[in-house]
């Protein structure tokens, strides 16, 4: 039997459930799923094998009106992934249905898939009693001509086979992209910092400074097999470090240790995390930082 592989891009608005979705197909945590909206900051991207198919994943920033530099890149960013794909997915919640958002997306639709396949994938399926999903996929099918529409629970996982399924035969014959046993091709670094970001995330809640990231500073492998990680949250604005410091420095060290026991857990073995918070006034607009985070810059004005 020939090999296939190709690139699904997820679309949809923020809180959609697409980091949910991508970590139910791939089975691993590679993206990262809080509460809170606009999380994904980075083109993160999964590999799922469904037989002798290689789906890889590009997972979207969430598709919002941009009114920020960066959140202009991340849009560019999101329908650039979409252009890229071999398949485009298009996630949309059960409950909220066809919202302003979602309008926008159509409005571009036709234009970024380009003659390429798309599905429409209606979430949180739990959520919803069934009259309101069979209309909600009339009215959806009526807007654009979807190829094939899902009806899924990401979270719980009902449906999500048959969407897998169905994107194994959509993609076209080729050699595997990666080799089977490695699940992302995102860097381990890129990785480990999200990690330090959901911990913030979850730790912060509403006091999260929306101006904040983290980066690893260096990786060290070491003789003994343990791994030493440098980290650095940077803030925007002095007042926002004794936030991300607690008192008594409390809130980083809940984070430090939280996100160092995932990170043993990703990697099977012993790491020693350093967080380390520091001010950066001007980080929004500087360029190295989109490139870093798989964001254009140029299309930012
Ligand atoms: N009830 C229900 N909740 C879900 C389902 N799928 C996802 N969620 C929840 O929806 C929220 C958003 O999910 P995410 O996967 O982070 O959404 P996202 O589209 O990646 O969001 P961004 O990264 O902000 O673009 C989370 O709280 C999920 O637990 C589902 O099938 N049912």
């Amino acid at each position: 039997m020939s090999t296939r592989a190709g690139f699904v891009a997820l679309i949809g608005e923020p809180n959609a459930g697409k980091s949910t979705l991508l970590n139910r197909m791939v089975g691993a945590k590679v993206s990262i799923v809080t509460h809170k909206v606009q999380t994904t900051r980075a083109r993160i991207r999964g590999v799922a094998m469904h037989g002798e198919s290689q789906i890889v994943f590009v997972d979207t920033p969430g598709l919002f009106r941009p009114r920020r530099r960066l959140d202009r890149a991340m849009v560019a960013a999101a329908w650039g992934g979409a252009g890229d794909a071999d398949v485009v997915v298009l996630l949309i919640e059960a409950h909220r249905g066809l919202t302003e958002g979602v309008e926008a997306i159509l409005a571009k639709l036709e234009e970024v898939a380009g003659g390429r396949p798309v599905a429409l994938a209606i979430n949180k399926i739990d959520r919803v009693k069934a009259e309101v999903l069979l209309g909600l996929t009339e009215k959806m099918n009526g807007r654009y001509p979807f190829e094939r529409t899902f009806l899924i629970s990401a979270e719980r996982g009902h449906g999500t086979e048959d969407l897998k399924e169905w994107l194994s035969t959509q993609i076209p014959e080729s050699p595997w992209l990666y080799p089977e046993d490695q699940i992302a091709d995102l860097p381990m670094r890129m990785i480990a910092a999200e990690m330090t970001r959901e911990k913030l995330t979850l730790r912060l809640h509403q006091e999260l400074p929306y101006e904040l990231t983290v980066e690893t500073e260096s990786w060290e492998e070491r003789e003994d097999g343990t791994a030493r990680i440098e980290q650095i949250v940077y803030v925007a604005r002095d007042g926002h470090k004794g936030i991300v410091l607690g008192h008594k420095g409390e809130t980083i060290k809940a984070v430090s240790k939280a996100a160092r026991e995932e990170l043993i857990e990703f990697l099977g073995r012993k790491v020693h995390l350093f967080l380390q918070v520091k001010v950066r006034p001007n980080w929004l607009e500087e360029s190295e930082r989109y490139s870093e985070m798989g964001l254009d810059f140029k299309d930012g004005a």
